[in-house]
């Protein structure tokens, strides 16, 4: 029995409650303690640290590079920053090659980061990892359309469910996954009209992001939201803040008074080395 049940952690059980009485579900990715912090606070629902860690905290050009020890650090600084937001650490590149593979990652990530659930990418293949991780108690998110960790193979960041046949495998996929236990399932880049239709035919919430609003739940990269970041952000983001140009103001400010600072020059070098008398060092 909670004493104060009213900031006790969202679970599965609330995520799937708000689904049946028809509340949208925000998401959005955090990757440390202050970040996390804030959107907690504001009211997101689901804290995602996001495997995009790659690209906007690491600075890679793609998400493949990124660790299992990455996501679980990142993932530990989040879930100590985050209150009552539900907390999903995605599972990175070659972790969930196979159901045993999948299951060992899953258990070090609930273990070591102390989050409430895993996303995995991927389509109908995927369906027996995500029921061994669930029979296993691990709360489990899955991930269609666009799954970056496949850039490589796909050649690109691009629109998937074009075609019919494209369309319902993406509808296949999401059937087999809510089938196998996923709880929430992520659509990517998904043409609209399909994410639509996959929403009413799915019970568990679709969360969709370049996806259109016809989902039952939005993600974005907080970044992305804020307008902080180094490459473009992908055209479906649209930022509600420009932090970037924030942060360029504040840092200018703050170069231009350390250069206006008066302090005492240190001795030339020669000086220095020959022992004479100079200022103190600070
Ligand atoms: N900052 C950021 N935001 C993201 O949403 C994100 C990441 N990073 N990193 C990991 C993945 C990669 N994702 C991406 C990356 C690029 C596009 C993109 O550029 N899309 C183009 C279309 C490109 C094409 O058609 O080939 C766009 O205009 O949206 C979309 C999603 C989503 N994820
Ligand atoms: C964009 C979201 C869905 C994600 O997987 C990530 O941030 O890694
Ligand atoms: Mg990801």
């Amino acid at each position: 029995m909670s004493a104060r049940p009213e900031t006790r952690r969202l679970t599965t059980r609330d995520i799937g409650a708000m689904r049946r009485r028809g509340e949208a579900v925000a998401m959005l990715t955090a990757y440390d303690h202050v970040m996390a912090g804030l959107v907690d606070a504001a009211g997101v629902e689901i804290v995602l640290v996001g495997d995009s860690l790659g690209n906007v905290v690491l600075g890679h050009e793609t998400t493949v590079p990124v660790t299992l020890d990455d996501m679980i650090r990142h993932g530990a600084a989040v879930v100590r920053g985050t209150s009552r937001a539900m907390v999903v650490v995605d599972l990175p590149f070659g972790t969930a090659t196979d159901p045993d593979t999948a299951l060992r990652a899953g258990i070090r990530v609930m273990q070591e980061s102390l989050c409430q659930g895993v996303k995995i990418e991927g389509g109908a293949s995927v369906a027996p990892i995500v029921r061994r991780l669930t029979e296993q108690g691990i709360p489990v998110v899955g991930h269609i359309g666009l799954t970056p960790q496949a850039v490589h193979q796909l050649g690109g960041y691009y629109r998937h469910g074009k075609t019919a046949p494209a369309a319902q495998a993406l509808i296949d996929a999401a059937l087999a996954l809510q089938d196998a236990g996923a709880f929430a399932l992520v659509l990517e880049m998904v043409v609209p009209e399909v994410a639509a239709e996959i929403t009413g035919l799915l019970d568990i919430p679709t969360i969709g992001i370049g996806s259109g609003e016809g989902c039952a739940g939005q993600v974005l990269v907080v970044n992305d939201l804020l307008g902080l970041n180094t490459s473009p952000a992908p055209s479906f983001a649209r930022p509600r803040a420009n932090l970037a140009e924030i942060i360029d103001k504040a840092v200018r400010a703050y170069v231009g008074e350390v250069k206006a600072t008066r302090f005492a020059a240190t001795p030339a070098p020669e000086a220095a080395r020959k022992g004479r008398k100079g200022p103190a060092l600070v």
